[in-house]
């Protein structure tokens, strides 16, 4: 190996590695920006505003011609062509003046209203020079500058952005592509890349901002060539192989790439990421975002590195486009439908057998059938093809078609998928059903154009069960891990999880995301191997652009700390199941902005576990409320570890080791003072308070706390290492409650009554009840709810069962998880197609 290729190896390498972790940066990239988004001064600024959030100095820039230079430029080139071929009598310079002055002042116009006098005096200098030579190749031999008269739109456009940066971003040097870019074949594109990659090595200049023109290039002889249309593209995918590029984004005037044309389609989902092969299949069958060849230099054959591409919009960058590269099985899933109208079926006997091969060579027809004898191709190869056969001999039929297909990673080898597409053709009748030759889209012709409706239709029954949602899990702890080792059953077991996909695990410090998802059978294992350092900004900065259609983060962690990320999350339309009872029993005007917030953006908020574990005690009192009941008390016993403790307590074992063993068996909260001091009770009363449409905050409880002050302070290792001085307060209290033949336990009371003076009050203590009491004989850790509501007066409704536990807790959070998915579900039937024309 050479010490090249070692040293490619080693980028790959280390490529690789920070990439697989999502969290981790990226290394070098291309930012490509088309016309439209250079076309004013105020896209110019904005293009400006992305370059400054988006680029480092060693990346790169390329650039098309401002607005409709190109064209203007072609359309001067074809009135100098016609003055040319008008007997000289007859010739008038006027419109060929007149255009050429319109694109010298629509380019001073741009210099003097972005740049300062001085650099604008330079530009204007060198515009004018330009201007000259131009007027000279116009009225000169024409034919043989063709392409030099095409290839001022290019150079303009990087000269003035380039001029821009220096003055108002960053350093920055202007490249014209031709001085390093190199084809061997004009006709197909062929790039020396040898050649170009050294020549562009020499041209970029260290601690520059590189803007390189897109669209042209040199042959072998050194005459300026373009690259055909959506050329500047296929220049920023070029750029990107020579400089090895983790990325291109294509800045354009369109957000992404849709399920089908969004123009046409209203319910079209963006596909946020395409593999490469499908993506080129979209290409090759009329997506007008993407185009084939852009998407050739993308993958090193000899190298096997890989360029991903995005697609996003420069007028509005902060929303997210698609992505298209190497993906694993979740974007694999991703279907799209796409269609062409004005095609021709040549039939020909020419096309059975052998011959279907060659033909196919030359012509690269939409699809073709050796054994049926057809070809679809566009309308202007009808003549060529026409002649090709008459050169062998045969008769050929043509008649006009249309086509729409089906695309997705191997969708002809898909029998599931084969025969959707042909359910949802069935009104239709296609001449044909064609798979591709990559197997990435199955083809039907079809005898009328297709129609807008047809479009839809087929569109909405291929795509219907499409959404994606990720998964991602915070708090890997006791009961965090719980909830994982139940996923991987729950996800092959429940039909509303079917698209579900673990993608994130989070601890306090460590991080493991991968958008092509977590094997969940080994998500502790790989979280062990793969987790690396990350905090909150690079956490947000992920969700923010995670590629999701739903994104739910399920939140097992004890932490004040990440419940302040719920305002991020539903602003982002991020749904939270929570076990955490920080923000559910968060100060009163914080709990309310995020109850406003998820409802703004759709964001559901679910966090059953929160009181009573897997007990469905939030449910019955939504359930109450909806049914127009009026809550007015609410007692019982809501600690599952006070519960656990008090009815195990007997004066045997010190309070202190049942305490200790209560942690180990993961009932109570990793802080046992949690529990001790009243505070989760505290917090629980206050949760299902509020749910039951009472408004108070913590502060309105009254809570006794049973830690001694002197243990209050200390850390948690701490306290545990001095557990024992809980012993004497607990011992005396059995006594006493002995003595009068009753226990102790420790209790929430809310009391409401529209009479009294104080109409609401709310406490949590420990109380020394009756043994008879319905709360002192409950199967140690079982929790009890007590609700009189005005349908539950006399008798009581009662819930009671164990409220604390990894497996009623992950269970309880796998229910939150399957009711947020079933409603998502549901969002997503609502977008039924009803036929539009
Ligand atoms: N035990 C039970 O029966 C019930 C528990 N709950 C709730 O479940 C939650 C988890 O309890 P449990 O599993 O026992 O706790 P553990 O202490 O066993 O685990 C907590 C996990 O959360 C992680 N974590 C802590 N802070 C953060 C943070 N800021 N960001 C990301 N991750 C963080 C920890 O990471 P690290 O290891 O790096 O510290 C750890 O992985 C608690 O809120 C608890 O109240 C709710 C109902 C019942
Ligand atoms: N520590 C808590 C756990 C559940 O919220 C309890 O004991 O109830």
């Amino acid at each position: 190996m050479t010490t090249e290729q070692l040293q490619a190896n080693a980028i790959d390498e280390h490529v690789d590695a920070v990439t697989h972790n999502q969290l981790a940066k990226h290394a070098t990239q291309v930012h490509k920006f088309g016309g439209s988004s250079l076309a004013t001064t105020q896209c110019i600024n904005r293009v400006l505003d992305i370059i400054r959030q988006n680029c480092q100095l060693n990346d790169v820039v390329v650039v098309s011609a401002n607005g409709d230079t190109t064209d203007n430029l072609f359309a001067l080139y074809q009135l100098a062509k016609e003055q040319r071929d008008t007997a000289l009598e007859e010739q008038d310079p006027r419109p060929l003046e007149q255009a050429l002055n319109a694109l010298k002042q629509q380019q001073e116009l741009l210099i003097n209203d972005l740049l300062n006098a001085n650099n604008a005096r330079q530009l204007t200098h060198a515009l004018k020079a330009d201007i000259e030579q131009l007027t000279t190749w116009l009225s000169g031999n024409l034919a043989a500058h063709h392409n030099d008269i095409l290839a001022y739109g290019e150079l303009w456009s990087a000269r003035l952005l380039s001029a821009l940066l220096n003055e108002k971003v960053c350093p920055s040097n202007s490249i014209d592509s031709r001085d390093f870019l190199v084809i061997d074949n004009e006709t197909h594109y062929r790039v020396d890349s040898a050649k170009s990659a050294a020549q562009l090595r020499q041209r970029k200049q260290f601690g520059k901002l590189a803007v390189i023109t897109g669209y042209i290039c040199r042959d072998e002889q050194g005459h300026t060539c373009t690259l055909g249309r959506n050329g500047s593209d296929y220049s920023a995918t070029i750029v990107a192989s020579l400089v090895r590029a983790s990325n291109v984004t294509l800045w354009t005037d369109v957000d992404g790439i849709y399920s089908a044309d969004p123009r046409i389609v209203p319910n079209a989902r963006k596909l946020h990421r395409l593999p490469n092969g499908v993506a080129k299949e979209l290409g090759r069958l009329g997506n007008p975002v993407l185009h084939a060849k852009t998407l050739l230099p993308l993958i090193n054959q000899t190298t096997d590195h890989h360029t991903h591409l995005h697609v996003a919009s420069s007028f509005d960058s902060e929303v997210i486009g698609t992505e298209i590269g190497k993906f694993g099985q979740i974007a694999k899933q991703e279907l799209s439908v796409t269609y062409l109208n004005d095609l021709l079926i040549a039939q020909s006997e020419c096309f059975l057998g052998e011959y279907c091969a060659k033909a196919c060579e030359t012509f690269s027809p939409i699809c073709s059938n050796d054994k049926q004898g057809f070809m679809v191709i566009n309308q202007s190869q009808q003549k060529a093809l026409s002649q090709w056969l008459a050169s062998h001999d045969t008769e050929v039929t043509f008649k006009p078609v249309g086509i729409i297909a089906t695309v997705g990673h191997k969708v002809a080898e898909r029998g599931d998928i084969k025969a959707r597409f042909k359910r949802s053709l069935k009104s239709t009748k296609p001449l044909h059903l064609v798979n591709s030759d990559n197997a990435h889209s199955v083809i039907a012709v079809l005898t009328e154009p297709c129609t807008t409706e047809l479009l839809n239709n087929v569109h909405h029954d291929m795509t219907k069960d499409a959404r994606h949602i990720g998964l991602v899990v915070a708090g890997l702890g006791n009961i965090g891990q719980r909830f994982l080792e139940l996923l991987p059953a729950q996800l092959n077991r429940v039909y509303a999880l079917e698209n579900t996909h673990l993608v994130g695990l989070l601890s306090s410090s460590k991080a493991l995301i991968n958008n092509d998802g977590l094997d969940v059978s080994q998500a502790m294992t790989l979280f062990e191997q793969e987790a690396q350092g990350y905090d909150h900004e690079q956490l947000l900065s992920w969700l923010s652009h995670h590629p999701y259609d739903e994104l739910i983060v399920v939140d097992i962690t004890p932490s004040e700390e990440f419940s302040l990320l719920y305002e991020q999350f539903f602003t982002q339309g991020i749904h939270v199941i929570g076990a955490n009872k920080w923000a559910a029993s968060s100060p009163t005007a914080h709990f309310n902005h995020l109850k406003k917030l998820s409802a703004e953006h759709n964001s559901l908020w679910l966090g059953n576990t929160t009181v009573g574990a897997g007990l469905p005690i939030n449910f019955a009192i939504d359930d109450l409320r909806q049914s127009g009941d009026e809550i007015n008390q609410i007692a019982g016993i809501f600690s599952g570890t006070l519960s656990w403790l008090f009815e195990t307590y007997d004066g045997s074992t010190s309070f202190s080791s049942l305490m200790l063993d209560a942690l180990s068996q993961g009932i109570t909260e990793p802080d046992p003072r949690e529990d001790l001091s009243g505070r989760d009770v505290q917090r629980k009363l206050l949760i299902l308070a509020r749910k039951a449409g009472f408004e108070l905050s913590l502060d309105d409880i009254a809570c006794q706390n049973l830690v001694p002050e002197p243990l209050q302070g200390l850390s948690t290792q701490a306290f545990l290492e001095q557990a024992a001085a809980l012993d004497d307060f607990f011992a005396q209290k059995l006594q006493e409650a002995n003595e009068q033949n009753a226990c102790i336990r420790y209790v929430a009371r809310l009391q409401y009554d529209d009479i009294a003076e104080a109409k609401l009050t709310a406490k949590v203590s420990l109380e020394v009840l009756p043994a008879t009491d319905a709360f002192a004989n409950l199967t140690p850790c079982d929790n009890i709810f007590l609700i009189n509501s005005r349908w539950y007066q006399e008798n009581p409704l009662i819930i009671r069962g164990p409220g604390a536990g990894r497996d009623v807790t992950a269970g309880g959070l796998h229910s939150d998880l399957v009711t947020i998915c079933q409603q998502l579900a549901n969002k997503q039937n609502q977008v039924k197609i009803k036929g539009i024309n």
